[in-house]
């Protein structure tokens, strides 16, 4: 996350960090959300590469331990069948994991709330995007959650000349487009959106600009979970 601040600990409790084994140590790849006590969506180019995850609930600083973090390793993969890792561009960056044992759900690991389906925000509405992403262009991660406010950039704005054109399809939603901005390693995370006062995860961080995170008038771009749900249910169900 590029500008922003760090989060008050554990505030976004569906917020997960993907972490992929090399060697005897795992690693923070993606971020992600938990949307049910055994289920976490994230994006699927986050788990193109055939290696062993874990995801982190409760976690908030990287590199020390709180005892309020739950380790539990992936059991299986779900990624859209359409998603092409050669075409971002395309959309269906979407993907599910199950999880080897259910999450306990306490105060710091809640379930995300999922918007209906269709649903599309409008222009400007509040949004947070969260993650332990580079904290600047090329930069480091963060070690602490961070959360900046991209507030939605509407479909007709965001695919318009100028901005990312028709690399922008209906089935992403845009946000920020300033100084703030994802970055890499916050791919797979949430877009958090308050709708009448209630935070629904309405993204998944999936691209960035090539010529920068916070490239002007390059929003960060999400797979818009609403286009998604009956996907995802004819996997739950
Ligand atoms: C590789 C990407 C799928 C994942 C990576 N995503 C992210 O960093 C995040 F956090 F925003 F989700 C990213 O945007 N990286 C930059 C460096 C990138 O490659 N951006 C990018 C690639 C292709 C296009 C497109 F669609 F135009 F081909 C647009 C942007």
């Amino acid at each position: 996350v590029v500008g922003g601040e760090v989060a008050s600990p554990n505030s976004w409790p569906w917020q997960i960090s993907l972490q992929y084994q090399s060697g005897s140590s795992f690693y923070h790849t993606c971020g992600g959300s938990l949307i049910r006590a055994g289920w976490v969506m994230t994006a699927a180019h986050c788990v193109d590469s055939s290696r062993n995850y874990r995801v982190v609930l409760g976690e908030h600083d990287l590199n020390s331990n709180s005892g309020r973090e739950q380790i539990i390793s992936v059991s299986q993969i779900y990624i859209h069948s359409n998603w092409a890792s050669s075409n971002v561009a395309n959309g269906y960056d979407i993907a599910l994991l199950r999880l080897s044992s259910n999450a306990a759900l306490n105060s710091y690991v809640q379930l995300a709330s999922l918007p209906p389906s269709g649903q599309v925000l409008p222009h400007n509405n509040p949004c947070y995007i969260t993650g332990w992403g580079r904290t600047s262009t090329g930069g480091s991660l963060s070690a602490q959650l961070k959360q900046a406010y991209l507030p939605v950039v509407d479909h007709a704005t965001c695919s318009s000349s100028g901005w990312w054109g028709s690399t922008v399809k209906t089935t992403m939603v845009c946000g920020g487009g300033g100084n703030e901005a994802g970055c890499n390693g916050d791919s797979g995370g949430p877009l958090n959106c308050q709708v009448n006062g209630q935070y629904y995860v309405h993204g998944i961080a999936s691209f960035v600009s090539g010529l920068g995170c916070n490239y002007y008038q390059k929003p960060t771009v999400f797979t818009r979970v609403s286009a998604y749900i009956s996907w995802m249910n004819s996997i739950l169900n």
